[in-house]
C-alpha cells in the first residue's frame, strides 16, 4: 500500500518552491516539518538535517540521499529529492501523516497495542527489510521510532540511508571501538568490537522493535545505556513473557524468540521470517492499523503536546550530579540514533551501575505525572510561578544543553537556532483541545484552556522559547516528589532547585530573565519555599 500521495514528478531543489509548515518531529540529527511543495501544491515532510551537528561532508550525504531516492517500495520511505540550504540539508520525503509508532505510542498507547495493530506494523516492516536485505542494505535502526504511519493505514520504514551515511561518516566502519546506533535495539554482534555484522543485526532489532510495540517501550530502557550494553552481551535475550505476557499469542512470542537469538546465524532471514505462522493471519494494516489514529489530534498537536511534556520532564527531573548522564538517559530514552559510544569507557561505567540503580526514576511516574496533572491531581494552587532578574547572578548560570556546555551569554544565540515554541504558536495551532488520552484503558481528556493556563502561557511574552529539544522522552521526572516522605522530599526538592539554577526553561532573551513555568509547583509548603530561597541565594520574584 502506497497511498501517501507519492507523485513520480521532479521536485525542484529550489527551498522557495517549499513552505515550511508545523514541526512534526525531530531526531538526533534532524528537525521533520510538515510543508506544502508549491508548484503541485502538494503536502510533503521535509527533514531538515543540521550539518553543524552532523559532522558529515555534504558530497557524501548527498550521494547517500540520492541512493535514497532510488529506494522503491511501499514500505520504505523515500526522498524525492534533497539540497542543502545554508547549513542545512533538506530531504524531502512523503508525508507520513501520523508520524511515528514511537510519537503514536506515546501520546495514546503507552502500554502498547494490542496484538492485531502490532502483527500488521511488523508484518509491514518485515516487507521492508526484505527488500532492503535483498538489494544488499542495511538498515541499522529499527524501531518504533523509524516506523511511520499514514492515516490511510499504511506503514513505512523510514530513515534509511541518510542516517546510515552520518554515522558511517563518523567512522563506524573503520573505527574499532566506536559504534553508533541506539543501544536498546543493538544487537550484541554490533556491540562487540570486531564481531562483524550482517543484515541479521536488522533482524534483532526488528524483534526488539516487537516488544518496545507489544509493551510501549524496549526492553531495558529504564537502564543507562553502559548497562543496556552490558546487558545486552551478557544477559539473556529479552522476549515475551509466558505470565506477564498472557495476551500475547504463541506464535507472537515465538516469532520474537526467533529473532532474539545472540547468535546471529541462527536468526531466520527476513525471507524466512515471513514465513512464520504469526505473520498468516495477520490483518491488513487499514483493518488494525486505522483504528489505532481514532479520535486523536492532528500529528502537529500532538508534537507540540509532547513537547510540553518533555519540557516538564526537562524542569523537574532530578539528576544531583550526573548531568551528563541524565541528558544521556533522555537521549537514550527517546531512541535517538546519534548515541556515541566508547566501549571501553562504557564498561568501565557499566561495572559502577548495579541492577538497584534507579538513577532517573520510572517511565510510570512521568506519565502518571502527565495523567494525573491534567486531570488536576497536581496541586496547582499552592506556589506561584517564579522569575529570577538577577543578571549578576544569571551570568554565572552555566545551562547544560546536549553535550554543549553553554553559558548564558550564549543563550540566545543558541536557543536562536533550535526549535522554538512561540505563543504565537500555541494560540495560532492551539493544544490539542480533546487528546483522548488512553491510559490502562481509561480515557480522559485534556483540554487547552486548563494546560495552557497552567503552563502560565499568557505570563510568556512573544520571543520567550521553551528549550525542549533534549527531552523528547525518558523517565527523568521527579514525580515521587509528590508522595515522599518529607525528608525525601525535602532532599529531593534540594538537588531540583539545584538543578533550576543551571537550567533555563524559557529564556526571556531581551531582559535576559530567567524563569520557569509556573505550573511547576513543586514547592508546596513554607519550608519547601525556604529551600527555593536558599538554593537561588535570594528570594524567588514572583511574577
Ligand atoms: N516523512 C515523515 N512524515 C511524518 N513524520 C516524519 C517523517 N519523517 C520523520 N518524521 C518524524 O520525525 C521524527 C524524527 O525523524 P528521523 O527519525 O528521521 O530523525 P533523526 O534525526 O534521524 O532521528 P533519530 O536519529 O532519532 O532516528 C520521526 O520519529 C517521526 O516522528
Amino acid at each position: 500500500m502506497g497511498g501517501t500521495g507519492e507523485q513520480s514528478q521532479n521536485y525542484s531543489t529550489n527551498p522557495a518552491d517549499y513552505k515550511l509548515l508545523e514541526e512534526v518531529g525531530y531526531g538526533a540529527t534532524a528537525t521533520v516539518y510538515r510543508a506544502i511543495y508549491l508548484p503541485f501544491n502538494q503536502v510533503v515532510a521535509i527533514k531538515c538535517l543540521d550539518l553543524d551537528r552532523c559532522n558529515i561532508n555534504l558530497d557524501d550525504l548527498r550521494r547517500e540521499a540520492q541512493t535514497m531516492s532510488l529506494i522503491d517500495h511501499p514500505n520504505v520511505v523515500k526522498a524525492y529529492c534533497s539540497f542543502a540550504v545554508e547549513r542545512n540539508l533538506w530531504v524531502v520525503m512523503p508525508f507520513m501523516d501520523e508520524g511515528s509508532c514511537l510519537h503514536l505510542m506515546k501520546i495514546a498507547y503507552t502500554d502498547g497495542f494490542e496484538e492485531d495493530a502490532i502483527g500488521s506494523i511488523l508484518k509491514e516492516t518485515l516487507k521492508a527489510l526484505q527488500y532492503l536485505h535483498h538489494h544488499g542494505h542495511i538498515h541499522r535502526d529499527v524501531k518504533a521510532g523509524n516506523i511511520l504511519l499514514h492515516s490511510n493505514g499504511a506503514v513505512k520504514l523510514a530513515d534509511f540511508g541518510v542516517a546510515a551515511c552520518l554515522f558511517d561518516a563518523g567512522d563506524r566502519q573503520r573505527c574499532r571501538n566506536t559504534f553508533v546506533g541506539t543501544p536498546c535495539w543493538m544487537a550484541p554482534e554490533v556491540l562487540q568490537p570486531g564481531t562483524g555484522y550482517n543484515s541479521k543485526a536488522d533482524i534483532w532489532s526488528f524483534g526488539i522493535t516487537a516488544l518496545e510495540l507489544a509493551h510501549g517501550h524496549a526492553p531495558f530502557s529504564k537502564y543507562p545505556p553502559m548497562k543496556v550494553l552490558l546487558m545486552t552481551i551478557q544477559n539473556a535475550p529479552p522476549g515475551l513473557d509466558y505470565d506477564r505476557d498472557k495476551k500475547f499469542s504463541k506464535s507472537f512470542k515465538e516469532m520474537v524468540a526467533m529473532c532474539l537469538v545472540k547468535d546471529q546465524t541462527k536468526r531466520p532471514s527476513a525471507e524466512k521470517l515471513m514465513k512464520h505462522s504469526f505473520f498468516k493471519h495477520v490483518k491488513p494494516p487499514e483493518l488494525s492499523v486505522k483504528k489505532l489514529f481514532a479520535d486523536l489530534p492532528p500529528l502537529w498537536n500532538r508534537v507540540k503536546a509532547l513537547q510540553l511534556k518533555d519540557a516538564a520532564q526537562l524542569a523537574v527531573k532530578k539528576m544531583p550530579s550526573a548531568e551528563e548522564e541524565a541528558i544521556s538517559q533522555s537521549q537514550y530514552h527517546r531512541g535517538v540514533s546519534a548515541w556515541n559510544f566508547d566501549i571501553d569507557d562504557l564498561k568501565a561505567q557499566a561495572s559502577l551501575v548495579t541492577d538497584d540503580d534507579d538513577i532517573t526514576g520510572t517511565r510510570e511516574d512521568v506519565n502518571d505525572f502527565v495523567t494525573n496533572y491534567k486531570a488536576g491531581a497536581v496541586d496547582s494552587q499552592s506556589g506561584t510561578g517564579n522569575m529570577i532578574s538577577d543578571k549578576a547572578s544569571l551570568n554565572k548560570i552555566t545551562s547544560r544543553v546536549g553535550a554543549i556546555d553553554i553559558k548564558q551569554t550564549e543563550q540566545s544565540e543558541y536557543l536562536n537556532r533550535k526549535e522554538k515554541i512561540l505563543e504565537s504558536d500555541i494560540q495560532e495551532h492551539g493544544l490539542p483541545k480533546n487528546i483522548i488520552w488512553k491510559r490502562n484503558g481509561s480515557i480522559r481528556e485534556a483540554t487547552t484552556s486548563t494546560l495552557e493556563k497552567d503552563i502560565g502561557m499568557s505570563k510568556i511574552k512573544k520571543g520567550q522559547s521553551v528549550k525542549t529539544r533534549q527531552t523528547q522522552s525518558g523517565p527523568l521526572l521527579p514525580v515521587t516528589v509528590l508522595s515522599h516522605s518529607k525528608s525525601e522530599r525535602g532532599r529531593t526538592l534540594e538537588r531540583l532547585f539545584d538543578e533550576m539554577k543551571r537550567v533555563p526553561v524559557i529564556v526571556d532573551k531581551p531582559d535576559g530573565f530567567l524563569a520557569w513555568p509556573r505550573w511547576l509547583k513543586l514547592w508546596q509548603t513554607p519550608k519547601d519555599m525556604a529551600h527555593l530561597r536558599r538554593a537561588l541565594g535570594k528570594p524567588p520574584l514572583e511574577i
